[in-house]
């Protein structure tokens, strides 16, 4: 494998998948004004992509709010067929997306293959779902009277989606908005444009019509705002972090739109000394080092119980000693390079913090030969949980581990947050088992196991770590508006 990446978006088998255009109302747009796309891995140039203006904003809007209102009344069955026509492209292309997917976010290709499928699964799931999106009746409370409850699409969508997941968060949100018959503009993060221009290449192809899914590439602010300023857009999706999440929730209540929120997550990892051993071990690498780290569902906080306390942190440190650090595009890598700057120098920071009040550096730590975006995979022992790493999201390769000694307590420590995505639990207990995926207040528990999302499962966190659900039917509900309709008078 080609380790350079610049090089290896040229052998693609189809390089036309290099789009450095937006995708407005079904044409490709090429601007002056560009965003410098780069390998995070390296700093090295790839390509520039348009950067919209505000009019490019206001135009897509306008564009959007047109094909909404044919698309709306396709029969779900025939949205679902584009639906599933690009999917199918996705995985046709699945090699080619995992190489600019990882040429730009730096994850390591196996993990970039693995989103294409995750990415393509939810076109497919929304494509059926849509034809599922019933109403119901109501038994009259009036005279000679039908009253009934019909499911509608909202109009014009927005998503604002992140660079950690550049095409699975794209699909997980426009599956569900084009299923349920809405017109979605898509601004992806500035670091990852070339997966979202991908996908809509695919998504032409596909046969989707002009303005009914359409990709703004810019800088994020600004068009995030002018897109919210529409009244014409009636909902917005995004994931990201819980601080920006406000600002757009905030911006966006001026038109009152509606909203769902995939926020900051900050999962605690409980062990009970029942467990084996080298299942929980594998359960936490995966828990804590997919996505390089870089994943809303990290494992934030490893809390594990004195009897087994230290035969795991020994036996994790080994583990954890053992992944490889490189590029993404090289064989065997395991963790690739943060995709910015500022997220390996707040793993830096979290580490300093950490050890300065007493955590134990059980392994990594040093810095990284490959250059500053990449952190050497790190096990904190004896963490507290006033330390900075213990109260806020890491977001990159450090595990923190903290003892505990009590159910109850590790329950209450858990929750002692404002964040509230997944949490995991490993026992071999069920009463156990039981009553902490009752008493967690997150709003997802995985019980013995470090994987559980996919396009059926409803994703989203308690708290300050989001509104709505993506994914599954509750996914879909996020784009339909109920309509009560009566029908009265009607005796003969
Ligand atoms: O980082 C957020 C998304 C994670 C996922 O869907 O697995």
């Amino acid at each position: 494998m080609n380790r350079t990446a610049a090089a290896a978006l040229t052998n693609l088998s189809r390089p036309d998948l290099i789009e450095r255009r937006a995708f407005l109302d079904g044409t490709w747009a090429a601007r002056e004004r560009t965003l410098d796309v780069v390998d995070p891995a390296t700093g090295e140039h790839l390509v520039d992509v348009a950067a919209c203006s505000l009019e490019d904003a206001d135009d897509a809007v306008g564009a959007a709010g047109k094909a909404f209102l044919d698309w709306r009344d396709r029969p779900p069955v025939e949205r679902g067929q584009v639906l599933r026509a690009w999917g199918k492209l996705m995985r046709d292309n699945a090699r080619d997306l995992a190489v600019i997917m990882t040429a730009e976010q730096g994850k390591p290709l196996a993990e970039s293959l693995g989103e294409i499928s995750y990415a393509a699964n939810f076109l497919d799931w929304f494509a059926a779902e849509g034809e599922r999106a019933y109403g119901e009746t109501i038994p009259s409370h009036l005279p000679a009277s039908r009253l009934s409850v019909h499911m509608q699409p909202l109009g014009v969508t927005v998503a604002i989606t992140p660079w950690n997941f550049p095409s699975a968060m794209i699909t997980r949100k426009a599956g569900a908005a084009l299923a349920a018959g809405c017109a979605m503009i898509v601004k992806p993060a500035p670091e990852t444009p070339l997966s979202a221009l991908a996908l809509a290449k695919l998504a032409d192809e596909a046969g989707m019509p002009a303005g009914v899914f359409q990709v703004l590439t810019g800088e994020a602010e600004p068009l995030a705002r002018r897109l919210l300023e529409h009244t014409q857009v009636r909902a917005f999706s995004f994931t990201g972090s819980t601080e920006v999440g406000r600002i757009l929730l905030a911006q966006s209540a001026a038109t009152v739109k509606k909203a769902s929120l995939e926020l900051g997550g900050h999962a605690p990892f409980i062990l009970f000394d029942d467990v084996e051993l080298a299942q929980a071990v594998e359960g936490c690498i995966g828990a804590k080092f997919a996505t390089s780290g870089q994943d809303c569902l990290a494992a934030n906080r490893i809390y594990v119980q004195r009897g087994i306390y230290d035969r795991f942190v020994e036996a994790f440190a080994e583990a954890t000693s053992k992944l490889h650090v490189g590029h993404g595009l090289e064989d065997g890598t395991d963790i690739g390079p943060m995709t910015r700057r500022s997220v390996a120098e707040k793993c830096g920071q979290q580490i300093a913090q950490a050890l300065s009040a007493g955590a134990r550096l059980v392994c990594g730590a040093q810095e990284s030969p490959l250059g500053a975006n990449f952190v050497t995979p790190t096990v904190l022992a004896d963490v507290t949980d006033d330390m900075t790493i213990a109260r806020e999201e890491t977001f990159g390769p450090v595990a923190a581990i903290l003892p505990f000694d009590d159910e109850r307590d590790v329950v209450a420590r858990a929750n002692a947050t404002e964040m509230g995505l997944a949490a995991y639990v490993y026992t071999n207990d069920l009463g156990r088992a039981m009553r902490l995926s009752d008493r967690l207040e997150y709003g997802m528990v995985a019980v013995n196991t470090a994987k559980f999302t996919g396009a059926p499962i409803p994703f989203g966190g308690w708290k300050q770590s989001g509104l709505g659900r993506e994914g599954s039917r509750h996914g879909l509900s996020e784009y339909l508006e109920s309509k009560y309709v009566c029908f009265g008078n009607l005796s003969a």
